[in-house]
């Protein structure tokens, strides 16, 4: 066994299919970040479980570690008592809880004990993107724009503790959990520590566990999009029904119950993963804005007047559905129009990147062999009917999901040459905005916009996509990441 285990999960960025997808009817579209999580664990001397997170004041967690026997011979729960009683951090509590609990039933073996008994040393980190860092650039008198932010060092400090932190949505919590299970896993040697080792039956494993811990960290079972996508990367989500959970979601429930739910060979799993991812030539810009909105009671709202409104929002959600799914294919269909002629598709590219969107349809007519630049055009039409549609669901629900200060700087972007889909991603609100443009022309030209853009503070962030899920980590591999941990 090794003595070090790395690995890291990304966040996400929900392009389509926000309050659709808590819905099983319905799909969306999310996409990984480059920004990830990462879990690093080193077999420890003093019998306890420390967790540091070196990024925050008071981040630091010591755990004695015990072990319940349960009515069957050798199941054991395993139990973790904070050595200091005043600090919490029940993300982490739950995820190494139930990880322990469940890998002493899949590896009840001599080895296992020894090494938990020696105790384990746990580091957790995340990039940058994943918190604010406009506390930072003030400090350094910088202004909030991509090179001051890539001037940062990498997981740098954020001078205050974990509860005062802004987060910017791309899902701390649920890639922090994932590389946690993933990590400990790997770690105990359930799953292969070789990521070209890895089987769906391992990804469905740690899936079903993350998803666990998430909602009952959580305290509700939500649609598991941001667990999904810290697994696979990009995809088209479908969501699990909340049922297989809601049963379990009681930190005291039976392990053996709860380990034959998460057992990746257990049907009761319907959630679906279609992979996806953007088509060549694509880039992801995000930007988070300095206002914020309360997802949760936005979600409820939005809720509670489908509810009372069904039929009004049953149609809204349908034609948002449809629309939801000419996108995922026309994006699927460039991909393989790509494969098939790539001098054709990279020469649409090439038209449509100095042109805006508004005017491709006009090219289109132009090219009529290029069918690509038609798809251009479609995409981006079909984007501005979601967006029509998200405002009547604005409207009708009295929830700001793309308020009208978020129109008029979506409105905005899209005048810039190049942007092909502008949008709010998941919940929408006032809290981030996403572009995605042809080519590389427009990425100056938005930062120049975001920067000068006065009626809200547009902090761009780093991220881009990236379709991969966790991953298996050589610490060295990753910049900053050895120094960030004070070995
Ligand atoms: N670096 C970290 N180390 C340890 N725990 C962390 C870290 N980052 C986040 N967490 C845990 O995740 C919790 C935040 O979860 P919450 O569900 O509120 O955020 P989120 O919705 O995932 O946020 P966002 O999508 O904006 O990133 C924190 O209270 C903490 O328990
Ligand atoms: C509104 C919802 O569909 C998406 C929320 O997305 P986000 O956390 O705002 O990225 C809720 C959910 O699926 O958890």
């Amino acid at each position: 066994m090794s003595n070090l285990t790395v690995v890291s999960a990304p966040g996400k960025v929900l392009l389509t299919g926000g309050y659709l997808i808590l819905d099983r009817k319905y799909d969306g579209i999310v996409v990984g970040t480059s920004a990830r999580f990462y879990t690093v664990i080193f077999s420890g001397k003093n019998g306890k479980m420390c967790v540091y997170s070196p990024q925050f004041v008071d981040g630091e967690w010591e755990y004695r570690v015990s072990w319940k026997s349960l009515k069957d011979v050798g199941i054991y729960s395993c139990e973790l008592e904070s050595t200091n009683p005043e600090r919490h951090n029940s993300f982490v509590e739950i995820t190494i809880k139930y990880s322990l609990s469940i890998i002493s039933r899949r590896k009840n073996d001599q080895q296992f004990k020894e090494i938990v008994a020696k105790g384990l040393d746990i580091y957790i980190v995340g990039d940058n993107d994943f918190y604010s860092q406009r506390e930072q650039l003030r400090k350094k008198n910088l202004p909030l724009t991509f090179s001051s932010l890539k001037s940062l060092e990498p997981f740098c400090k954020v001078h205050c503790t974990l509860k005062k932190v802004n987060k910017t949505g791309l899902g701390s919590s649920a890639a922090l959990i994932t590389s946690l299970v993933s990590a400990l896993f790997v770690h105990f040697e359930i799953i292969s520590n070789k990521i070209t080792e890895t089987t769906n039956n391992d990804r469905k494993l740690i899936h079903n566990i993350a998803q666990f811990c998430h909602c009952l960290a959580q305290g509700k079972v939500g649609s598991g999009f941001d667990v999904s996508a810290a697994i696979w990367g990009s995809h088209i989500y479908k969501r699990f029904s909340p049922n297989i959970l809601k049963d379990v979601m009681d930190q005291t429930v039976d392990i053996s119950i709860l380990n034959n739910i998460i057992d990746p060979t257990s049907s009761i799993w319907d959630n679906q993963v279609t992979s996806f991812s953007l088509p060549l030539g694509f880039k992801l810009l995000l930007a988070d804005i300095d206002a914020g909105s309360h997802t949760p009671s936005m979600v409820g709202k939005v809720l509670k007047w489908r509810k009372e409104n069904a039929d009004q929002a049953n149609t809204i959600w349908d034609t948002l559905a449809s629309h939801n799914t000419t996108i995922s294919n026309n994006l699927r269909e460039l991909t393989k129009n790509h494969e098939q002629d790539e001098e054709l598709y990279l020469n649409a590219i090439k038209i449509c990147e100095s042109v805006k969107a508004s005017e491709w349809a006009l090219a289109a007519e132009r090219n009529p062999n290029n069918n690509n630049i038609a798809l251009f055009s479609a995409t981006f039409n079909t984007f501005q009917k979601i967006r029509e549609l998200l405002r009547e669901m604005s409207e009708l629900s009295q929830v700001p999901i793309e308020p009208p200060k978020q129109t008029k700087l979506l409105d905005a972007c899209n005048e810039i040459p190049g942007i092909i889909m502008a949008g709010v991603p998941g919940a929408g609100g006032y809290d981030a905005i996403f572009c995605i443009g042809l080519g590389n022309t427009f990425s100056s030209q938005i930062e120049k916009l975001w920067d000068s853009w006065e009626e809200m503070s547009v902090g761009p962030l780093l991220s881009r996509e990236s379709s991969k899920g966790y991953m298996i980590e050589q610490i060295n591999n990753i910049p900053g990441l050895s120094g960030c941990l004070n070995l």
